[in-house]
């Protein structure tokens, strides 16, 4: 079933102290595909969140799931089902109890429960008590209590975000599956950049309330809309350049433009556009070197750049120090915007 948002807008607060924290949001899930919100904190996620499971007021646009709108739809006929943070399990109900809760008295119910726990990877675990599942498995199985109504939608708030850096991964992975498996249209919220492009399908990059952008994590990454989103998505800094339609003079060297521009612009660089070469380039200084394993991120001070720092991503193994002197160039086209 695909999801649509048109126009939404909603408040927050009580009487005369209403705040606006929606601002006419619109964006299209398809049917069976994983849409990630990303904003930072404050930008109306959770609201966002809320409001598409009929759990806060709208006061204005549409919610749609498939050709039903939910407009005046009470959050228990919606058929949607929500994961919410802290997972939220019935702390004194076994696992079993917990997932088979949404689901009607029948006969199948025990079978039902043992599919829904082989699909979240926790075959066998029905009679534990939520104390004792790990963070991911108890998230698992709150994603299979979610799914054991066949929603038409399961809408996840910061799923990952309790959980250590190792296990997001594989637990990222393990929802995902189960998603695709069950064909569920989903919606994830989150402010962890490369969560949201590593996991969606569809990206919707939230600030102020406001969405900045929509479209694939690819296209969002390499065609920003704005500086803002450029700098939002992904690691990036800002040269000041100026423009005679497809090239520009920035103190990186003259480069290349993926979008023609004119006169004064600020040019977005990211960390994997910096290479080092031995013949001509731009002299710099390293400052820092943070190694992580697969890859190092060098900080680099540009010589008479006016205080430009930028960062490298390199290849390892690195075998640069502090202080050492190299050069750059920044290979690939870049993306140039009106100075801010
Ligand atoms: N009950 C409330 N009264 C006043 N302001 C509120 C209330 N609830 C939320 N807000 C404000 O509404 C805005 C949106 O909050 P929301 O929780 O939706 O953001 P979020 O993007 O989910 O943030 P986070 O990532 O920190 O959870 C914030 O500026 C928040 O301070």
């Amino acid at each position: 079933m695909s999801l649509v948002i048109e126009s939404l807008s909603a408040e927050v607060g009580e009487g005369g102290e209403r705040i606006r924290v929606l601002h006419d949001v619109s964006f299209r899930i398809e049917a069976g595909t994983l849409g990630a919100v990303l904003g930072p904190s404050g930008s109306g996620k959770s609201t966002l969140l809320r409001c598409i499971a009929g759990l806060h007021p709208t006061v204005s646009g549409t919610v749609r799931s498939g050709s039903r709108d939910l407009h005046g739809v009470p959050p228990e006929r919606r058929r949607i089902g929500l994961v919410p943070q802290d997972g939220a399990l019935f702390p004194h109900l076994t696992v079993g109890e917990n997932v088979a809760f949404g689901l009607t008295r029948s006969g199948r119910r025990s079978r039902r429960v043992e599919e829904l726990l082989d699909l979240v990877e926790l075959p066998g675990m029905a009679g534990r008590l939520p104390h004792e599942l790990s963070g991911g498995q108890a998230q698992r199985v709150a994603l299979a209590r979610a799914l054991a109504p066949a929603p038409d939608v399961v809408l996840l708030d910061e799923p990952f975000s309790a959980l250590d850096a190792t296990l997001r991964g594989a637990v990222r992975e393990q929802v995902r599956r189960a998603l695709a498996e069950t064909g569920t249209t989903a919606i994830l919220v989150t402010h962890d950049q490369t969560e949201a492009l590593s996991i969606a399908d569809r990206l919707v990059v939230l600030n102020d309330g406001a969405v900045r952008q929509v479209g694939s994590p690819q296209e969002v990454y390499e065609h920003p809309v704005d500086l803002w989103t450029g700098r939002f998505v992904g690691e990036a800094i800002t040269v000041a350049g100026q423009a005679d339609g497809i090239r520009v003079t920035t103190p990186l060297g003259d480069l290349q433009l993926e979008n023609p521009a004119l006169g004064p612009v600020a040019v977005l660089v990211r960390p994997e556009q910096v290479h080092l070469v031995d013949g001509p380039g731009t002299a710099a200084r390293v400052v820092t070197v943070d190694y992580f394993g697969h890859d190092a991120l060098v900080q680099l001070d540009v010589a008479g750049g006016a205080g430009i720092r930028i960062s490298a991503r390199l290849a390892t193994p690195v075998t640069l120090h502090e202080g050492d002197t190299v050069r750059i160039r920044i290979a690939d086209r870049v993306l140039a915007y009106p100075e801010p």
